[in-house]
């Protein structure tokens, strides 16, 4: 008999890798879990092959349901996660929303910014779903390492300590350290940012720069970006932990990182089209570059590597500009 009890039912909505891959960790849990998918053939996929035709190679656990009904999918869930890509992320809340019912608990896992109004994936949740408990899911969780069973970390955050408790049991797994903070803004603000300095380290490593360099770019992108957390109300206490310099480690480092391999082909003089259209999905650190100059506006604060790196994404200056802005910026200090 299937021990998996209704009380621990969970939806994941959502069809990409981080979808499936959260799906999976909760099925194997032991918790029951349905994935809703965009796609029939994905759905299918799940269903009769256990795979995710993305990853073909890792199996999925057997008691995964995929459905393409909304509604059947957060039919009696006491929990959803969505993992859907930031901009359509508020297309996906909206249906959410008309159907969520106020005892669950929404969580976004996407490390995303919505343009042009910079909303936050918990706040686009929360405008949706105004009754229900919102939360994130951040830390260093690249899913072929998580569906691979290596150890990865998942930090929780929701002002509910009821919802993200339940989060945290529900993706309880051997290889998962969790943590849980009640500070939503920071965990979430952090996640995004951080691939800001995972793609100035990735640009300058794709445009030749020696591993002097990468610490400079590291520590000076981190510093800016630390003082935008700050001045926009985010506990500086965050960047020090998995969903900060951890994730940022993770990104600048892996080659499984989608924002690290855009860094590096930035790096090496490609322009950002041609470059999205080689990647299997479109990192989400693209909308996190661009948001770091109208955020620092509103904070009225000046960061020139983070505005370097946006230019060089946008192809206006060249990756090499980075060491310019890096050396001016320590010259003025000097005075
Ligand atoms: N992959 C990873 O290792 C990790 C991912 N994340 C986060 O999870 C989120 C989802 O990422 P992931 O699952 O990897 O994959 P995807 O980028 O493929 O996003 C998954 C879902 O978003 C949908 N989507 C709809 N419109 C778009 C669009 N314009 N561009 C891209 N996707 C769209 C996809 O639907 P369709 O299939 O129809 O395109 C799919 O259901 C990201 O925001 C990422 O920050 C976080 C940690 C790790
Ligand atoms: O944030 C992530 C892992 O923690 C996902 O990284 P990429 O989107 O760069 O692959």
């Amino acid at each position: 008999m299937d021990s998996r009890t209704a009380a621990e039912r969970c939806a994941v909505v959502g069809d990409g890798s981080m979808g499936a891959t959260l799906a999976h960790v909760m099925a194997a849990g032991g918790r029951e879990c349905v994935l809703w998918c965009a796609s029939p053939a994905t759905a299918e996929a799940v269903n009769r092959d256990h795979r995710h035709p993305a990853r073909p190679a890792h199996a999925l656990d057997g008691g995964l349901r995929a459905t393409t009904s909304l509604a059947d999918a957060l039919d009696g869930a006491s929990l959803v996660l969505v993992a859907v890509h930031s901009t359509a992320f508020a297309a996906a809340a909206g249906e959410i929303g008309a159907l969520a019912r106020p005892e669950q608990a929404l969580f976004s896992a996407t490390k995303g910014i919505e343009h042009p109004s910079l909303r936050l994936m918990s706040h686009v949740l929360r405008d949706a779903a105004p009754e229900c408990a919102v939360g994130t899911i951040g830390g260093t969780n690249i899913t072929g390492e998580i569906m691979a069973g290596q150890l990865s970390s998942l930090v929780v955050a929701s002002p509910s300590t009821e919802a993200r408790e339940r989060a945290a049991r529900a993706l309880a797994a051997p290889h998962l350290a969790i943590s849980a903070s009640a500070d939503l803004f920071s965990v979430e603000l952090v996640s995004v940012l951080k691939n800001t300095v995972s793609i100035a380290a990735a640009i300058g490593l794709g445009a030749g720069m020696g591993y002097n360099a990468l610490g400079l770019v590291v520590a000076r992108t981190l510093a800016e970006i630390r003082s935008l957390g700050a001045a926009l109300g985010a506990d500086p206490g965050t960047f020090d932990g998995p969903a900060g310099i951890g994730d940022i480690f993770l990104t600048a480092s892996s080659p499984q990182s989608l924002n690290r391999r855009l860094g590096m082909e930035l790096g090496q003089g490609r322009g950002l089209d041609e470059i999205v259209a080689g990647l299997p999905e479109v990192p989400e650190g693209i909308g996190a570059v661009r948001a770091v100059e109208p955020l620092a506006a509103g904070a009225g604060l000046s960061l020139p590597v983070c505005a370097a790196v946006a230019d060089i994404l946008e192809g206006v200056q060249p990756p090499r500009a980075l060491e310019r802005v890096l050396i001016e910026a320590y010259w003025k200090e000097l005075g």
